[in-house]
């Protein structure tokens, strides 16, 4: 049995603590002896030692009591990208994460530490590589980029050690893991509706996917060193599985191991990422008269036809970074943990 020392100083708050990430974040936290106060608009679970705030994090009244007494605080809200609502997206991401800076430095927070996304650099072309240096996309590909580019951004200069609050943003990439509600659900749902038959393009497009553990211990790390004198204060960290895959490979292994068949017929990217702009803008167009949501958006044509992959060297230097999970590992823990997802289930 393990013994959990809850020090004062490892009191942190999660918001967003009730989603995929968030509630990896919370357990992992628990177990390094952490005490937590979870934000969010919904209560997903319950979990001895951890306290929850239920609140939209665009009120700073609702957030205030969740940091008390807190000096770390971990931000990953944000409405899904499904959603595609630019209103919603603009509320939560860009305004309401100007009220938490607002709120965790009233609270006396000493640092937070911002779910990014690797995205904020992707315009829809080849990513290969990709360091931290590269420019923020100046068109980036849907709402939730625009909005994702600029929530870094209001983090990243709120990092001010004369105020006393210290900021670090983690750019993830295609998180995937256990209770993932977005990867695994959404490519299980196109393959049952008989969409997955196709490779967009040539097939041998290199990608980043990233376990969530892995992701979280990205996280942890970057909390842990954000001092004043440390060189991660107010930058941005690539975390990542550092194995690229193709795309297609991932998502064979993925549909194979729940008993699905994999792509084989090759369609031109062009072909299908025009047809996704098309059918976007209808529903656009139509959305006062009827709502459909289509599989194939213009964002998840580009990333499954283009190369996305993210140099993590940065973090190996700074954050003594390395993955814990290979993508061997993840993607078998994954699969068996969607039993209700399998074909025929
Ligand atoms: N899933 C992925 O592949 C990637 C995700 N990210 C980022 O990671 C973070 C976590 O994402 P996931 O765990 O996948 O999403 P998720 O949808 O599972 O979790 C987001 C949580 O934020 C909460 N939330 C949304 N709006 C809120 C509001 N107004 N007030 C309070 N809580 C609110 C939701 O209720 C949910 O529990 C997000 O910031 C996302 O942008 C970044 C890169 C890749
Ligand atoms: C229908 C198929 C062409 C694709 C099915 C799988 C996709 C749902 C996922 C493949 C790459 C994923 C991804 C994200 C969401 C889910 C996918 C599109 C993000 C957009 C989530 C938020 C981010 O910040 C970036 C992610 C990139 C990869």
């Amino acid at each position: 049995m393990t013994t959990r020392v809850r020090p004062s100083n490892k009191r942190c708050a999660v918001i967003g603590g009730s989603g995929f990430l968030g509630r990896h974040l919370v357990e992992k936290l628990l177990d390094r002896g952490y005490s937590v106060s979870v934000f969010d608009i919904r209560q997903s679970y319950e979990l001895p030692g951890v306290a929850f705030h239920l609140g939209d994090l665009c009120d700073k009244q609702a957030l205030l009591p969740a940091m008390k007494d807190v000096s770390l605080v971990f931000h990953c809200a944000s409405p899904a990208p499904a959603s595609d609502d630019r209103g919603l997206f603009e509320r939560v991401n860009i305004q309401g994460t100007r009220i938490v800076i607002q709120a965790c430095i009233e609270a006396g927070v000493q640092k937070l530490v911002l779910t990014s996304s690797a995205s904020v650099v992707f315009e829809g072309t080849d990513i290969k590589n990709g360091r931290e240096d590269l420019p923020y996309a100046k068109k980036p590909i849907d709402y939730y980029t625009e909005t994702k580019i600029e929530q870094e951004k209001l983090v990243l200069e709120a990092c001010d050690k004369e105020k006393g609050l210290l900021t670090v943003a983690i750019r993830p990439h295609g998180i995937f893991g256990p209770r993932d509600p977005q990867l695994v659900p959404i490519l299980v749902d196109a393959a049952r509706r008989g969409k997955m038959k196709f490779i967009i393009g040539d097939g041998t497009n290199l990608v980043d996917f990233t376990f969530v553990e892995n992701v979280v211990h990205g996280h942890i790390l970057a909390a842990e060193r954000l001092r004043p004198d440390s060189p991660i204060c107010g930058k941005p960290y690539h975390i990542t599985n550092d194995e690229p895959v193709k795309f297609w490979d991932f998502m064979s292994d993925v549909l194979v191991g729940l008993g699905y068949a994999a792509p084989r017929y090759h369609l031109p990217y062009a072909l299908v990422y025009g047809l996704a702009l098309l059918l976007w803008l209808l529903a656009l167009i139509l959305r006062p008269l009827v709502s459909f949501k289509p599989t194939f958006t213009p964002m998840r044509v580009a990333l499954a036809g283009t190369h996305h992959y993210y140099n993590c060297e940065r973090a190996k230097q700074d954050l003594g970074y390395k993955p814990v999970v290979s993508l061997k590992d993840g993607i078998a823990r994954t699969v068996q943990s969607y039993p209700h997802l399998r074909q025929g289930a």
